[in-house]
């Protein structure tokens, strides 16, 4: 099994707008098959500056597949057996705050679920397990991001609550002021259930949440549009590409396990008795809990 102390495997899970990773040498397209269902696309095999990577379009490449039908799931699986260790998320988001203004890459550190029609976790009966998700992105991968978009110059913000919300619609006036007084910093359709099945994958996971739009709070902006957020996030394609490949060096050497633990997620968390435990759901489970099983 991979462990997140040696040599990591960089995944980019693309969200909006991001369907491709033209800086990747070697690239190849490739097909992997999930016991949990259809990734939302091919994975894009290749590497950066000698570290090995995988690229997935969150929504397929020409965009198909809506926040709630991705298969989450099968997305983390197919990373997690194509050797995976750590997910750099990039999302389009929309802001909650004056000084997070549209061109900002939030570097959250917290989420709210509020996605309703998703399946949330690997487990279910005839094998249960409850991971904490106290901290839910990692510490060294946010890091390692902040530190790069600092040295790009790009306007960052570390740290941050991303409220996951189901859409496809966006948000109402209240339920936008709502959020707003939940101290919720963005909000966006895709981070939930994606990041509590990485850590169930025991991977590393942070969100790189790019400023897009205000939503529809803010009285001197108009409420969201697509094309808004495409013009967005169109000017910032490039801070997004360089981020990566200015991240990745990086994260090439590591000489500890991860200190936040996300390489160990389930070492306390699996509470169904052995001999109670469903065979067929195990076998399913090869990849995301091998470690344990
Ligand atoms: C294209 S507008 C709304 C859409 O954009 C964000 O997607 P992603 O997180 O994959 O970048 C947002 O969550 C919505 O799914
Ligand atoms: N305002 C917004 N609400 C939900 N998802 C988004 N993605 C980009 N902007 C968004």
């Amino acid at each position: 099994m991979v462990s997140s102390a040696g040599k990591p495997v960089i995944g980019v899970i693309g969200g909006s707008g991001v369907y491709e990773l033209d800086a990747l040498a070697d690239k190849r397209w490739q097909r992997v098959d999930s016991p949990f269902g259809a990734p939302s696309d091919e994975l894009l095999f290749g590497s950066l500056d000698g570290v090995e990577m995988v690229f997935l379009p969150r929504h397929g490449r020409g965009h198909r597949i809506p926040p709630a039908e991705v298969n989450y799931r099968a997305n983390i699986d197919a990373l997690k057996r194509a050797g995976v260790t750590d997910i750099i998320s990039v999302s389009a988001c929309g802001s909650f705050e004056e000084e997070l203004a549209p061109g900002t890459f939030v570097i959250v550190d917290q989420f709210i679920d509020r996605t309703i029609d998703r399946k949330k976790s690997f487990f279910g009966t005839g094998l249960v397990a409850h991971i904490s998700m106290a901290h839910p992105v990692c510490p060294r991968l946010g890091d390692a991001l902040e530190a790069a978009a600092q040295s790009l110059d790009i306007p960052v913000h570390r740290g941050g609550t991303y409220l996951a919300m189901e859409g496809p619609q966006f948000s109402s006036l209240a339920e936008s002021r709502l959020y707003r007084s939940w101290d919720c910093q963005v909000i966006g359709m895709t981070n939930m259930p994606e990041a509590k099945l990485a850590r169930e994958a025991e991977m590393c996971y942070a969100t790189v949440a790019m400023v897009t739009d205000y939503d529809c709070w803010h009285p001197d902006h108009d409420a969201v549009e697509v094309a808004t957020i495409i013009e967005v996030l169109m000017k910032n394609a490039d801070n997004a590409r360089s981020l990566v490949k200015t991240v990745v060096p990086e994260l090439k050497q590591r000489d500890a396990a991860c200190p936040g633990g996300c390489d160990h997620a389930l070492d306390n968390a699996l509470i169904t008795a052995p001999d109670a435990r469903d065979p067929d759901l195990m076998k399913k489970l090869d990849a995301v809990a091998g470690r344990v099983l």
